[in-house]
């Protein structure tokens, strides 16, 4: 049986439903064409226990790098090599499942279907994406069905040190905005958020379509493992940027929810991902979300960019706009 998701027929009726040949789009910034390659700021988190100065400075690093990237990537992180060789493997036999098996409701466990793959709401290639991906919330771990034992175990690994990681960031962060001590404590319990297993197919026409289609995310911050292939890039200062991929390290992003808690000091910038002709690339991205009532509202300097909301909110208002436009709009449905 099949593993692969019929991206090619999906293409394929996209272009057929579009009387004028498609093209990518007359915009330079959604045209796949050959762009600039940067390496994110890297930051050393061993250096946070090098007593005082040093602490304060790699805190320094962590919050200009969130104001002036939104972007950056920290190695000495904690989340161990064999822990990561593991979920890679486990991804990869998962993945390598017969789709027939994958789009059933209680594949991975008896709640709810966490599968998805391209984009059904797409109207036009530019808004497919050419991969499939798991989105396993943190409560739903221990309710994995019982055949995939040994992918509960390395999740729960990878959580377990993963999500220690993304509070700290999100305090270290928080502390210059003079948000609470315990805002994460009391806004972000580790049930609220989730894994998303990415596997991105190899595409024969790699220009046309996108592996994950331009986007912010949806959470205080993103926490990624990315394999060493290559294709994730950033929009910084007007362009695309592909980030070169360390392997030694973690990639963290700003997501929506800090961009809106520090009044756009922190910045929640657009990310995609190009396909690739040849092999497949794997990540795994861990989303430290708010409760689905928890309030995010302005903590950083006034006047307030935008109306208070909560992630409930947010995702009703993106489920809407992905329905009627194929895509997110995102922070800028709540403008003041
Ligand atoms: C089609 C889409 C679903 C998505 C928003 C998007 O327009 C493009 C990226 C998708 C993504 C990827 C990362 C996160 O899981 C997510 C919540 C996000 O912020 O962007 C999802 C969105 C979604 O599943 O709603
Ligand atoms: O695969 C990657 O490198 C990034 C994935 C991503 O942006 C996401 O899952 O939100
Ligand atoms: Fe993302």
């Amino acid at each position: 049986m099949d593993f692969k998701p019929p991206f090619q027929q999906i293409c394929k009726a996209i272009l057929l439903q579009n009387s004028t040949h498609e093209a990518l789009s007359s915009h330079d910034d959604d045209k796949v064409s050959l762009v600039e390659e940067c390496e994110l700021p890297l930051i050393d988190l061993s250096h946070l226990n090098l007593g005082h100065f040093e602490g304060d400075k790699c805190m320094n690093e962590i919050a200009q790098a969130a104001s002036q990237w939104g972007f950056f990537q920290v190695v000495n992180h904690g989340v161990s090599q064999e822990i990561i060789k593991s979920m890679q493997n486990e991804q990869r036999r998962l993945f390598h499942k017969p789709f027939a098996e994958k789009v059933e409701k209680n594949f991975l466990n008896s709640s709810s279907n966490c599968y998805r793959w391209g984009n059904p709401q797409a109207t036009c290639l530019r808004q497919f994406s050419w991969s499939e991906a798991f989105h396993i919330s943190v409560t739903e771990i221990p309710t994995m069905n019982d055949h995939h034992n040994s992918l509960r175990s390395t999740i729960e690994a990878f959580v377990k040190t993963v999500s220690g990681l993304a509070k700290r960031l999100a305090e270290i962060l928080a502390q210059p905005l003079g948000v609470k001590p315990n805002y994460f404590e009391e806004n972000c319990p580790p049930r609220t958020s989730y894994l998303r297993l990415n596997r991105y197919a190899p595409c024969t026409f790699p220009s046309q379509v996108f592996g994950l289609i331009s986007h912010t995310d949806t959470d205080f911050l993103t926490i990624v493992h990315q394999d060493q292939v290559g294709g994730l890039e950033i929009f910084k200062d007007g362009r695309w940027l592909a980030v070169k991929p360390n392997p030694e390290a973690l990639v963290v992003n700003i997501g929506d929810f800090f961009e809106a808690l520090s009044n756009g000091a922190y910045k929640s910038i657009k990310h995609r991902v190009v396909s690739t002709q040849e092999v497949e690339r794997l990540s795994v991205a861990y989303f430290y979300c708010p409760s689905y009532d928890a309030v995010v509202q302005n903590c950083g300097n006034e006047p307030s960019t935008y109306r208070q909301f909560t992630l409930r909110e947010y995702k009703l208002q993106t489920q809407i706009d992905v329905q009627e436009t194929g895509e997110k709009v995102g922070l800028s449905r709540f403008l003041l």
